[in-house]
């Protein structure tokens, strides 16, 4: 029998004789993903070739990262740095990965870079760990719901030991309870060390949630209740914060702030204020920075993160303000930034190198450990991003970097 070609496993599939999504029940996972751009290209404006050039075997996504396999978009990736970090699990010179298409951005982030480096370096700290899953039930009324509350906190060991049965790495931390009339919402707490854990703590809630079920009056009715609260903005994950907590900063001397930033301490501190609290404050926003999301972006897309956790990566606070002797200190905190070292998509290729530019693929030791030096990369990425566009606003240099580098 003749191997299928692309174009033969095309016509099978107009035929109707083999379903879009079930190619890879026939065929290589390269070879099916090429029959399935011959079938996009009858629907597109020209050929879909350049969804082909790809360096990685589509059997490595296929079932793991992907359906319905055509190719695979390249997104440029350059560095910014090395930049020199003192952190809780990352320490020394590091280039920062970063992978995107906005002209400017990795110059504006390795300018900060250089400047942290000019200024004795950064300093960064993981201070929460905990990633979410809180799942809502329906009880009779809020007498019930007073009961389930009481439970649950009573049960808490039990609860723990039926969740961490299902991962040899999880360890729950908490279980929040939360009532709104007949609904009762539980935000389940996990350390998930190096996987960002977002199947993991999906898995170990449902093991406890039939617990709850079965010794109480309480019904499942979604295992996601949106108090998580995963890919939306939320005030929960600035507050309580998910996934990593984690907070970089810098002492910058007034003179390197004005040869090498060109304005002063006094210009961005004020912008940060005027800006970054009273401007956000006004727009409503969670965010209180400039673009924290540029960084975290970059960055998820160099290492292979969710890119739409990018939604709570960015939940971040900037501060800036004059010390008594007349320099400049700069921080960032981002409450909410989910990232892991396994899992995901850390396993292709390209962002498995990503994550080895850091050097923190993989499993750290102690577990965890790569999972917050990821976190203090990217912590520090953002503060150096910060530092450099508050500049660029304090010298107008904004609109004229970005008619050099980004059009
Ligand atoms: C463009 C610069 C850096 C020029 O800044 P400059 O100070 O005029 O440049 P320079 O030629 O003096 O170089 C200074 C340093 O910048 C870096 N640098 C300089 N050029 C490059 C380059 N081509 N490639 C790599 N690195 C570069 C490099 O580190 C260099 O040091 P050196 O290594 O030479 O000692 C500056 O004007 C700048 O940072 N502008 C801000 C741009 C920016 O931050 N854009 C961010 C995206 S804006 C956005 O997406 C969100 C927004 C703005 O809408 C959010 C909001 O509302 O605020
Ligand atoms: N299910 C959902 O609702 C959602 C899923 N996602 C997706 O979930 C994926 C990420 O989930 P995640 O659970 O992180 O990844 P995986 O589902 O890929 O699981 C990672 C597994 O790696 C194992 N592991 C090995 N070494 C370590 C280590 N050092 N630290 C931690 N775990 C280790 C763990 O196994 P073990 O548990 O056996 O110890 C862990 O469960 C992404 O693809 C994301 O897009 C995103 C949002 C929602």
């Amino acid at each position: 029998m003749t191997e299928p070609t692309p174009a033969s496993l095309a016509d099978r599939v107009r035929d109707g004789d083999v379903r879009f999504h079930e190619l890879e029940e026939h065929v290589d996972a390269d070879t099916a993903a090429a029959a399935r751009r011959l079938l996009v290209a009858e629907s597109a404006d020209g050929d879909v070739d350049a969804l082909g050039e790809y360096a990685f075997d589509a059997a490595d996504a296929h079932g793991s990262n992907i359906e319905n396999m055509i190719g695979a978009v390249q997104v440029p990736m350059g560095v910014a740095g090395p930049v020199s970090i003192d952190g809780g699990a990352l320490s020394g010179d590091r280039y920062l990965p970063m992978a995107t298409t906005e002209g400017a951005l990795v110059a504006s982030i390795n300018r900060g870079c250089s400047v942290v480096n000019d200024a004795g370096g950064a300093t960064a700290r993981v201070t929460k760990t905990g990633m979410t899953r809180a799942p809502v039930f329906r009880v009779g009324d809020v007498a019930e719901a007073e009961a389930l509350v009481a439970w649950v906190r009573d049960n808490e060991a039990t609860l723990r030991e039926v969740a961490e049965s299902t991962t040899s790495h999880g360890e729950l931390l908490d279980v929040t309870p939360y009532v709104v009339g007949n609904n009762v919402f539980l935000r389940f707490r996990y350390d998930t060390k190096d996987a960002m854990g977002m199947n993991m703590v999906t898995i170990a809630t449902r093991e406890a949630c039939d617990a709850i079920e079965d010794e109480t009056d309480a019904s499942l009715v979604a295992l996601s209740g949106n108090l998580c609260s995963d890919k939306k903005p939320a005030a929960v994950n600035a507050v309580e914060g998910r996934g990593r907590s984690v907070a970089a900063d810098v002492e910058v001397p007034r003179e390197i702030v004005e040869e090498r930033l060109h304005t002063t301490p006094e210009s961005i501190a004020e912008i940060n204020t005027r800006k970054n609290l009273v401007g956000s404050a006004k727009a409503g926003a969670l965010g209180f920075n400039a673009h924290v999301a540029n960084a975290v972006a970059a960055m998820f897309l160099a290492t292979g993160q969710d890119e739409a956790q990018v939604v709570e990566g960015a939940n971040a606070i900037t501060t800036a303000e004059t010390t008594p002797e007349g320099d400049l200190y700069v921080s960032v905190s981002l409450a909410s930034l989910e990232v892991g070292t396994v899992g995901g998509g850390t396993g292709l290729p390209t962002q498995a190198a990503g994550l080895d530019v850091l050097g923190v693929r993989g499993g750290g030791d102690p577990a965890g450990s790569n999972g917050d030096a990821l976190a203090e990369a990217i912590a520090v990425g953002a503060l150096a991003g910060e530092l450099s566009l508050l500049a660029a606003l304090g010298s107008r240099h904004l609109s004229s970097a970005h008619a050099d580098l980004g059009r």
